[in-house]
């Protein structure tokens, strides 16, 4: 039987539920599923990708949100009305884009990111083609990548950011990893979200990177002086000492440890004039002792 034949059909079940306009709920809910996720589709909101046939089927995440029947494809030459969030954004998705999320939905480009040059962007997308805001990818491709997201993930952070947590949720549901993506990119998602339009999310992006940049410099600093602590200082060590000496060995006696050194400019320690005179006293008797061995 046709779907059209079907179409005003009363479901078999409580004839008597009907709506204030007549339709039953099941009816009505249908109705809503086709006004907001479009015909067929079993998302509350419109999902689209453009396909280009560049990733394995089986990893591809676009291609299963289709098979699950959550997003829609489209050919080149047809254009999307909601957000489009592409490579070949101008501007980055922000919350005040949350109205046209909510009224048109999201889309995606489906290729590979190695050849991106193939697609032919000019004949796709539409009037709100956005970037994504540094976030890190939680797939198990490219796990811990910034920017470089899969199409899940990016339709998930264009909810994310607009505040639709709700959607973001459960789009990630169907796949095993999909939830740590939003745990991954908790703090960064609710400042995001504090945002309003583009510019400020681009300049709490900044700041987060110099904020992690920070990080980097400091641990690496940390992980210069734990090095030192590590093998001791090696002005102080014992020449004679070699690497493979048990560390016991490196502990200086108190006389040692107490005494204070001077270094010269490539931090080794100049010796004192006593050491000095010491030196030259020894000198001196090992050639006297040379010289009685020879006579
Ligand atoms: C290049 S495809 C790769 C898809 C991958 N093969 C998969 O399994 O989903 C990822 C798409 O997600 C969107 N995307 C991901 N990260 C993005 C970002 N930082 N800015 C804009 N769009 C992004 C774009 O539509 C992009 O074309």
């Amino acid at each position: 039987m046709s779907k059209g034949k079907n179409k005003n059909r009363e479901p078999r079940g409580d004839r008597s539920a009907k709506g204030s306009n007549g339709h039953s709920a099941r009816q009505n809910h249908k109705r809503m599923e086709m006004k907001q996720g479009g015909e067929g589709s079993k998302f509350p909101v419109k999902l689209a990708m453009w396909d280009f046939d560049h990733c394995d089927p089986k990893r591809c995440s676009g291609k299963k949100l289709e098979r699950l029947g959550l997003i829609k494809s489209l050919r080149v030459g047809q254009k999307f009305q909601g957000i489009v969030v592409s490579p070949n954004g101008n501007g980055v998705v922000c919350p005040n884009d949350r109205a046209i999320v909510e009224e048109q939905g999201a889309s995606v480009v489906e290729c590979s990111w190695a050849r991106l040059d193939e697609v032919p962007f000019n004949k796709i997308g539409g009037k709100h083609e956005r970037l994504l805001p540094y976030l890190v990818a939680a797939n198990q491709v490219n796990y811990g990548r910034p920017w470089k997201l899969n199409c899940v993930e990016a339709l998930a952070a264009c909810f994310a950011i607009v505040g639709r947590m709700d959607w973001a949720s459960e789009l990630l549901s169907h796949f095993s990893w999909g939830p740590s993506f939003l745990e991954l990119n908790s703090e960064l998602i609710e400042i995001y979200q504090k945002c309003t339009d583009a510019q400020s999310v681009k300049d709490a992006e900044t700041a987060w990177l110099a904020k992690i940049q920070q990080e980097v410099e400091e641990r690496k600093a940390q992980a210069k002086t734990d090095d030192i602590w590590m093998t001791g200082n090696v002005n102080r060590r014992d020449a004679s000492i070699s690497e493979s000496e048990d560390c016991s060995d490196l502990v200086l006696s108190e006389e040692e440890d107490s005494k204070t050194y001077r270094y010269d400019s490539l931090g080794n320690i100049i010796a004192s004039e006593s050491e000095e005179e010491t030196q030259s006293d020894t000198e001196e008797e090992e050639l006297n002792d040379r010289h009685a061995d020879e006579t």
